[in-house]
């Protein structure tokens, strides 16, 4: 039962591009302070519903075009400025992960937090120290070393993708597949770190594996051919639905 206005809404919302329909009728509420598992096999439709939420696909594609409802604490993303949407909604998926290689430290977080090495405040050490690159921060040669972002491994350019993420303050944070790239170890941290640091706001992880985050999943939504095939409680689909 919940007594709160969704934070994210569709109604009826269907993608197309081109002459194919790659999300097909969806309906779904997600609620402040959710964490949502969007789960579904590859070729879906995760990522196509994700960048919806940030009206991204047109950006990105031609020929694309979003029918039916879909909106930001009531109002439709299609109406809002969309610098504003994605201060509201940070989206992270692996070609952020490709693209930090073009980019060094100092510009990655100067574009993307407007912050400068010097000004890491305690705080934000802390976050760091919890996603294992604190070290990269602690002394000079370390940071010539990793300036260029091409020297981080990819479990370093996840914690910091999150570091970013987390920095940001959104309402509504949405990992697309990032994090099914870490090392067990790193994984349990950064999943314990989400869950703690996320206070009130709403994340959403999308994944093909499952029992990656099953445990800090409060809901699934099964997406299965462009369709919600199952959403609801994390418990629900591990005994109800059919393999
Ligand atoms: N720009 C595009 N033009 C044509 N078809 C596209 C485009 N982008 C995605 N699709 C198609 O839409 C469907 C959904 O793709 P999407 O990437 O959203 O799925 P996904 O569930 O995120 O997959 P994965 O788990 O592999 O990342 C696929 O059939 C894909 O081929």
């Amino acid at each position: 039962m919940y007594y709160e206005d969704p934070i994210l809404k569709l109604e009826d919302f269907s993608l197309n591009i081109g002459n194919t329909k790659i999300l097909k009728n969806l309906d779904l509420d997600i609620y402040p302070g959710e964490i949502i598992l969007l789960y579904g096999p590859r070729n879906s439709g995760k990522s196509s519903l994700l960048r919806s939420f940030v009206h991204l696909n047109e950006e990105l594609y031609n020929n694309v075009e979003g029918v039916g409802g879909i909106y930001f604490l009531g109002k439709s993303v299609f109406d809002l400025d969309r610098k504003y949407l994605r201060s509201q909604i940070t989206y992270s998926d692996p070609t952020f992960v490709e693209n930090l290689n073009f980019l060094t430290l100092k510009e990655i977080l100067n574009l993307s937090l407007g912050l400068k090495l010097k000004d890491i405040s305690k705080e934000y050490f802390s976050i760091l120290e919890k996603l294992g690159i604190s070290k990269i921060f602690s002394d000079l040669d370390n940071l010539k070393e990793y300036n260029s972002l091409k020297n981080w491994s990819i479990g370093e350019k996840i914690s910091l993708i999150t570091f970013i993420s987390l920095a940001r303050r959104p309402k509504v944070f949405i990992f697309d597949s990032i994090l099914d790239h870490l090392d067990d170890f790193l994984l349990e941290d950064v999943k314990d770190i989400l869950y703690r640091i996320k206070e009130d706001r709403t994340l959403i992880i999308s994944t093909r594996n499952f029992s990656l985050f099953s445990d800090i999943a409060e809901r699934v939504v099964f997406l299965d051919d462009g369709k919600i095939s199952f959403a609801g409680k994390t418990e629900s689909f591990i005994i109800n639905y059919p393999k």
